[in-house]
């Protein structure tokens, strides 16, 4: 009987790699299912509890500025409008600081836990091992990324990552500055810098900034088989072998 041969690991030389969760590291059903539902009561009662503090009350604004509403919507008015953002998984900044807020709490209370692909965390350990360092871009704030990585199903994992990076801290993650940006903050460069992630907006956006890029295509993921224009794409973080340059 003949063997199939086993395709070779996607061989990437980089100092940095730079990850997505969703879609990534993680399961967007599970981000949709447990942690949005998890939020979703809590919008209102937190918009209102935390109203003095500077980042709610700018993400209200932010709120009420793209959405048209009345300056003096109400807090009802801007629930409705976070809930349909939700339901369309909008990535938008002022919806992910105030869940950011919401889940910390929920994960320091442990009433919410975080998921990831059965592939990523032994080969974030495994690459660590051998120098490679790590730095996360995603959506979510940096306020729920940290707990995300910290309340892993396999331990505090935050450890290995150098910086948590969000669109408030890096900028929009489908411009090419905000990569710029987290090379700059890293000391690192371009080049020598890997993005890990599943949207394709986001691949052009790092390779545009000069970045190399891995593309996830995993399968029941939102972005499975989607077209990733120059990027090397793979199923799992066991397809690639990443080495120091
Ligand atoms: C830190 S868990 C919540 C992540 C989240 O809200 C999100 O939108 C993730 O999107 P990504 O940019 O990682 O695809
Ligand atoms: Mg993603």
């Amino acid at each position: 009987m003949t063997a199939t041969p086993t395709p070779d690991p996607l061989a990437v030389s980089a100092r940095y790699v730079v990850i997505d969760i969703e879609g990534t590291t993680s399961a967007a059903g599970f981000i949709l299912g447990d942690l949005y539902d998890y939020a979703r009561p809590r919008l209102g009662s937190w918009l209102d509890d935390h109203a003095d503090d500077p980042a709610i009350a700018e993400a209200r604004e932010q709120v009420i500025h793209d959405a048209e509403l009345a300056s003096d919507a109400t807090t009802d008015q801007i629930v409705a409008v976070l809930h349909e953002w939700m339901e369309r998984d909008v990535k938008a900044t002022p919806l992910k600081t105030v869940q950011g807020q919401i889940w910390a709490e929920g994960f320091e209370r442990a009433e919410i836990s975080s998921h990831f692909f059965d592939d990523v965390i032994p080969k974030l350990r495994d690459w660590y091992s051998h120098g490679v360092r790590f730095a996360v871009f995603s959506s979510g704030s940096v306020a729920s990324q940290v707990p995300w990585f910290r309340h892993s199903p396999d331990g505090d994992l935050t450890g290995l990552i150098t910086e948590f990076f969000d669109t408030v801290s890096a900028g929009p993650k489908k411009e090419a500055a905000s990569y710029q940006a987290i090379a700059d903050a890293l000391g690192s460069t371009p080049g020598e810098t890997v993005f890990f992630t599943d949207n394709p907006g986001e691949v052009a956006a790092a390779i545009d900034a000069g970045w190399q890029v891995v593309a996830f295509s995993r399968e029941g993921e939102p972005f499975f088989e989607a077209d990733f224009g120059a990027a090397a794409v793979v199923t799992s973080f066991d397809d690639v072998e990443v080495v120091l340059p």
